[in-house]
């Protein structure tokens, strides 16, 4: 099965971010991928896949990837976000992350995180989604 993932990573996380992509880039292929700018690039620049870049976080691309989960569109996030420095775009992070679990949208926000989902995602393990359904709010029109 072929879901949409976002792959998000601060400056001082993009290291890991390239390291991860390079380590499962035979997972990741093959699903629709999205990135905010730079993290995009990077993943570009060192691998063989092909990402749709947004924009950079700071000018709107958290916003835009929020955007897509509002629609119901984005199936799992790898947001390496740094937790040891602040970020002149908190709120838009705020707000993506909020939006992942109004909809129940896996997000690994570090490494450890990131590699049992991208496991799980090799796997073909879904089963989780049935017991994030039953308990989804009642968002209105779709
Ligand atoms: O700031 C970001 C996420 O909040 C990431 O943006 P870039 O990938 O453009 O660096």
């Amino acid at each position: 099965m072929s879901i949409h993932i976002a792959l998000i990573a601060h400056d001082r996380k993009k290291e890991e971010m390239v390291d991860f992509v390079i380590a499962y880039e035979h997972v990741l292929a093959g699903n629709q991928l999205y990135a905010t700018g730079t993290t995009g690039q990077r993943i570009m620049d060192n691998t063989s896949l092909k990402v749709h870049r947004f924009m950079s976080g700071p000018m709107g691309g958290d916003q835009q990837i929020g955007a897509l989960i509002a629609v119901n569109q984005m199936d799992l996030i790898v947001f390496l976000r740094d937790p040891l420095m602040a970020q002149p775009h908190e709120p838009d992070i705020t707000a993506l992350l909020r939006l992942a679990d109004v909809h129940g949208i896996p997000v690994a926000t570090n490494l450890a995180t990131a590699e049992l989902l991208i496991k799980a995602l090799e796997r073909g393990d879904f089963g989780w989604r049935e017991l994030v359904e039953k308990h989804k709010p009642d968002l209105g029109p779709a």
